[in-house]
Parts: structure tokens; sequence; C-alpha cells
């Protein structure tokens, strides 16, 4: 869409004498006006004059906005869900904003606290639900299964932990139904970011935030956010006898395979129970790259550097609801149809202006694992579907392609304890080993890359872990210079 300035109100249009303007014709005196007539027609002209430089201001803040969107550097996040956007961006908070990740430290301590209990809340739904034979055991089983108490394998310990805990489920509840706008997703971790969470948490703006500021809540969040912290500090010490108890990780583990513990977001926490559950706690970086929101339709954020070397440099790094009922809003940035965007500051612009220099593509190598959202769908295969779509699309030929194989760390975990690739991929035959099973898969997402790219161009990829905050702000002062410059090259950096 390019951008026509419009003609000032009393500018005339070249090819049309003044007298034949509409606009001028009808504010000129009738033959024979009263006084009264006169201020009438004097107000009414005043008022278009006004309209007229209102809308001529909105279109050259519309036309600086987009000058500085062109100027900045555009970075679109996708992949599944779980694959890790959320998580890299606030890694790019971190490098590139880290006094307004600061800001928001805070916030992060209730969905913190939050994931916490979901982690309680699965182990407590999987104690009271007896084992069938054909319940699935293997280790990507995050759904929790259905919460019939009939509690045979429950010693009367285990009973009493469920009863004193129930409060806190109960807390629970409530603040995610306070930052929730839609039906909270009991499948997953609570509030979604899409919501404007981060405002229903106190954040005004980031100037006014403070830490210990509660002055942008209600009374009904204050107080419900309140009580989930005494509730956590009362409970702490059966939050810690449960996860201690060697019956119930024995029972999580024959349930599911042994391994969906360690992986699923939110038991991390649980390592942490008497830091996390103390009325003082102030999360870490580490938490808060941890802390998992689901991240629901698209959400642009517009960064503006505070670093030294980035300072003042803008940054819209557009992140996506990954999972597959939420992949059509992924539409406008693979269509060229006419479709506009709703962009940040309440702008409309035309996709084209929205297409993105770079994407930026998470690939966690779970090849074990399959789809929450359809348990028949591997992960890896889904990654790989998405993959081709982006490869091949004709739109994003000109756009940089960047992938993480992110969550290494899961990746080495599962693979030195014992779990076979060969027994999932039965092309697999090399050895057992991260460096080789990610070679193997790169090889593959390179070689769909190379036969549907429309034009040729650079394959990048990246082996990560994004909790990996002092190794992911290196790796993204390089991605980011080497977009910059588009000097990119060919890069197996693994
Ligand atoms: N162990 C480990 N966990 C990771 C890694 N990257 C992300 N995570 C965790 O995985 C969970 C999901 O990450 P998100 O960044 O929320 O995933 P997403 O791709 O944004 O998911 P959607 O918003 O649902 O599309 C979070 O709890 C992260 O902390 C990693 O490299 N290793
Ligand atoms: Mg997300």
């Amino acid at each position: 869409m390019e951008y026509q300035p419009r003609r000032k109100g009393k500018e005339k249009a070249p090819s049309s004498p003044s007298v034949d303007n509409p606009f001028i014709s009808q504010y000129r005196p009738p033959p024979g006006e009263t006084e009264e007539e006169r201020i009438r027609r004097a107000r009414a002209a005043q008022d278009a004059q006004r309209v007229s430089k209102e809308i001529d201001e909105s279109l050259l803040e519309t036309k600086k906005y987009l000058d500085r969107r062109r100027r900045g550097l555009r970075l679109l996040l996708l992949g599944q869900a779980e694959a890790g956007k959320s998580t890299v961006l606030k890694n790019f908070q971190l490098a590139f904003t880290p006094s307004l990740f600061q800001r928001e430290r805070m916030l992060w301590k209730t969905i913190i606290q939050l994931n916490l209990i979901h982690a309680v809340k699965i182990i407590l739904d999987t104690l009271s639900t007896p084992e069938s034979p054909g319940s699935p055991t293997d280790s990507d089983s995050t759904l929790p299964p259905s919460p019939i108490f009939t509690s045979s394998a429950l010693s009367r310990k285990h009973r009493r932990l469920h009863l004193s805990l129930s409060p806190l489920l109960s807390v629970e509840t409530n603040v995610n139904k306070l930052l929730s706008s839609s039906r909270p997703d009991s499948r997953d971790v609570c509030v979604r970011a899409g919501s404007s969470w981060k405002s229903k948490l106190g954040f005004q703006d980031s100037a006014r935030y403070s830490t210990d500021s509660e002055q942008g809540l209600s009374s009904a969040q204050a107080a419900a956010m309140s009580d989930l912290t005494r509730m956590l500090e009362a409970s702490s010490d059966d939050l810690m006898a449960l996860w201690a108890d060697l019956e119930v990780r024995t029972m999580l583990a024959s349930r599911s395979g042994g391994k969906f513990i360690q992986n699923h977001p939110g038991f991390h926490f649980l390592h942490d129970i008497p830091r996390i559950t103390s009325p003082v706690y102030v999360p870490t970086d580490s938490d808060i790259v941890r802390a998992r929101v689901r991240t629901v339709g698209v959400e642009e954020h517009h960064l503006v550097g505070e670093t030294d070397s980035q300072k003042g440099s803008d940054f819209y790094i557009t992140d996506v609801g990954g999972a597959r009922n939420l992949r059509s809003s992924w539409v406008p940035f693979f269509d060229d149809g006419n479709a506009s965007l709703v962009v940040a500051e309440g702008h409309v612009a035309h996709t084209k202006i929205n297409l993105a220099q770079a994407i930026l593509f998470l690939a966690p190598l779970s090849f074990n694992q399959m789809l929450d959202e359809d348990r028949r769908v591997n992960r890896l295969e889904d990654s790989l579907m998405i993959w081709r779509g982006i490869c091949s699309n004709a739109l994003l030929a000109n756009c940089i392609l960047i992938i993480f194989f992110n969550k290494r760390d899961l990746l080495e975990n599962t693979l030195e304890s014992g779990v076979l690739v060969n027994t999932y991929v039965s092309s697999y035959d090399g050895p057992n080993d991260a460096a080789h099973v990610t070679k193997y898969f790169k090889d593959r997402f390179k070689s769909y890359f190379k036969k549907l790219s429309p034009k040729p161009r650079p394959f990048i990829s990246y082996s990560t872990s994004a909790i990996d905050t002092r190794a992911m702000k290196a790796l993204i002062l390089v991605v980011h210079d080497g977009i910059v410059r588009n000097n990119l090259a060919n890069s197996d950096i693994l």
C-alpha cells in the first residue's frame, strides 16, 4: 500500500479549480446570510478544519510509524506449541531491554506460583486415577488423566496430603479465572498471554510499575494473589513431603515411562519449593525463562534497545501460538491476500508491511513425543510439516530462515536415560548421542529446505537450549548482527 499524503484543505487541486471544490463551496456565505447563520457557518467550517487537521496528523503519524517499522528489525517466531518461541522472546528482552525485563520481574512470580501448583495438580490427578492397562505410558503424557478419586493405590498419608493441598488448588483456580479472559485451559498452564495478563497483574506501563506495587490491581485481583502467596507458604511442608515421597515418584515414573516429569513445564519448580513458596520470593532470570504461559493468537512485541550497542534500535518480534487450533492466525504471514493486520499502537497495516526480515523457527528434537492436541501425531513430524510449508512459501522467498533445534538439554537427558532413537525413527541407525542425532535431523530439515525453497538461500541452524540465558545472549547477538548485515552464511553451528 503506497502512502499518499492528503492535500491540505487550503491547497488547490491542480486539475479542479477551487470553485468546484465541494469543501470550499460548502462554507461559502450564501446570499442574504443572517448573523446567526454566519456564526453557525463559521463554527461548522472551524470544526471541519479541525477534523481535517486531525486526519492529516494521524496519517502523518501512521507514515512515521510505518517508516520506523521498516527501518527496525522485524522477526517472526514460528513453531509448534511448547517449542520455546516465547522463551526465545524472553531471551531477546534480556539481551536488548534488560531494565524493562527487570521491571517486569515480579509479574512472573504469580505465573511461577501457578506453574508450580499446576505440576502438583498433575501429580495429584495422576495418583488418584487408577492405572488402566491401555493407558499411554510414553514420556510425553502431559495430559492429566481424569480426576476420578479411586485412590486404591494411595496410602493414608497420600490421602491426607491430597486433602490438605486441595484448598491450594481452589486458590489456583480463582487466580486463573481472574487472569484469563477466556476459559482456563486445564491441559496447560493457566493464563493466556494474549489476554493481557501483564496488565491484569498490575503492570500498567513500563515506567510506572514498581516491584512492590499493587496499585494497578483491582481489590479482587490483589486479594487473590496474596491468598496464593499465603496458601503456598502454608502448604510448603506438604508440597515438599509430596515431592520427596518415594512412592509418589515411583508411581509417577511408572505412569509416564519414567521421563515426563523432568520434561513437563512446571515440574522444574518442584525442585525449589522452599524458595518459591517463601513470601519474599523474587523470581530469578532462570525462573522466568522456565515459566510457562501459553500464547494465544499473534502478539507483536516492540522492543526499543537499551544497551549501548543497541540504544534506540527498534525490534518488532512477533510471537504466535503454536498449537494446531491456533495456526490459522499465522495466515496473514503466509498469504498474500488483502487481509490487514492490526499491529501495535492501534495502527492497521497491510500484511506486506508486516513481512518479517527473518523467521526464527523453533524445532525441538522431541523424537519420542506426541502433540498434546493430537496424540497420534509425532512432534518432530509435525515440526517437519510446518517447516515444509515455510520453505515452499513464495511470499517468504526473500525471508531469512533460521532454525533453532531447541531443547538440546532435554534431548541429551532423554538419550542419556537410554531411550533409543531407532525405536521411534526406524531409519536412524547412527550412534545414540546428541551430536549424531542432531546432525541426522538437521540433514532432514536441510534437504526439505533445499528442495522446496523458491530460490537458493543459506541454510542457517543452531542447536539451542533456550533456558541457558548466557549462551542464548551470545547467540542472539550473532543472529541479530547476521540479519542486520545480511551475512548469515550457511551455518552448521551445533
Ligand atoms: N528444558 C528446556 N525447556 C525449555 C527450552 N525452551 C523452552 N523451554 C520450556 O518449555 C516451555 C514452553 O516454552 P514456550 O516458550 O512457552 O513455548 P511456545 O513455543 O511459546 O509455546 P506456545 O506459546 O504454546 O506456542 C516453557 O516452560 C519453557 O521454559 C529448552 O531449551 N529446554
Ligand atoms: Mg508462546
